[in-house]
């Protein structure tokens, strides 16, 4: 990966969507309206990002990532415009729902990727990667497959390709949505421990109220293609947030809102 532009950047870097508009397919011409995000992230904190299905979340990750260009306006990564930067060469790393593990690569091998594209390490790289994997709790599981192992231990490789990257940047798309509530718990620690040593700019997607609520810092809330509200995470859950955040958070989470939703961290 080019390092340019990731060179010289401190942990945490700010993020933010100037002004940026985006439309699917034929830049808006049958009529659909462009999502306009307008936003800048908590700079080293864990921003959840909320919104009902549609209104924009995936869309957001993949303009900040570069997987989309903004019709017009600006992405910023570090106070750099980013925009027409490719993928490869942004600062950020992203974790998805699933499949983000090459299925005929190790364990080692996929977390290795993050610190080599042609997988040629050097002794520190695999210092990096038996450190990261041992942090993860995967020591004894490097020479498996993707498919020998669980769908929560698929995503502690992903976040240890994480770790070796050691970007200031990243995105979680759902990455726990397919996992069961106590295995997602212990994936929800892991990331705050993560971020509590590396201090990472985190743009967290996620349907679920208990989890923004548990690591969530700042809130970014999507309503319809528009960022229509941001803040404390703690006063969006303790009913400060926009009507359209009760609404949604109450009807998606049965009144996620009351006191006995998982605590958050101290
Ligand atoms: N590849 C695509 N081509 C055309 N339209 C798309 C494409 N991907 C998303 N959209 C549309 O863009 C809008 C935003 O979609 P996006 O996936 O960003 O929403 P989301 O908030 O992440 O939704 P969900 O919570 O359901 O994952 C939606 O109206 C969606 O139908």
């Amino acid at each position: 990966m080019p390092e340019g532009v990731a060179s010289g950047l401190e942990k945490g870097a700010p993020v933010r969507l100037d002004k940026v508009s985006f439309s699917y397919g034929s830049h808006g011409s049958y009529g659909e309206a462009p999502l306009v995000f307008d936003v800048d992230f908590a700079t080293a904190k864990i921003n959840a990002i909320m919104g009902p299905s549609g209104s924009g979340k995936s869309t957001l990750l993949n303009l900040v990532a570069g997987f989309e260009t903004p019709q017009s306006g600006r992405v910023l990564i570090g106070g750099a415009d980013v925009s027409a930067e490719p993928p490869s060469a942004r600062p950020v790393s992203m974790v998805f729902q699933e499949n983000n593990l090459f299925a005929h690569l190790s364990v080692e091998q996929n977390v290795g990727l993050g610190r080599s594209p042609s997988l040629r390490l050097t002794e520190a790289d695999r210092a990096a990667i038996a450190g990261a994997l041992a942090r993860t709790g995967l020591a004894g599981k490097e020479r498996r497959l993707p498919r020998e192992l669980s769908g929560g231990e698929r995503q502690r490789v992903a976040l240890a390709r994480v770790l070796v990257r050691d970007r200031p940047v990243l995105l979680l798309d759902e990455p726990f949505a397919s996992l069961g509530p106590a295995l997602r718990d212990d994936m929800l620690e892991l990331v705050a421990a993560v971020h509590a040593e590396r201090g990472m700019t985190i743009l967290f997607v996620t349907h679920q109220p208990e989890d923004a609520r548990r690591i969530g810092e700042h809130m970014v809330f999507l309503d319809n293609g528009l960022v229509a509200a941001t803040g404390k995470a703690d006063d969006f859950f303790a009913g400060a947030g926009p009507e359209a955040f009760r609404r949604y958070i109450g009807a998606g989470a049965g009144g996620a809102v009351s006191r006995d939703v998982a605590r958050k961290r101290t």
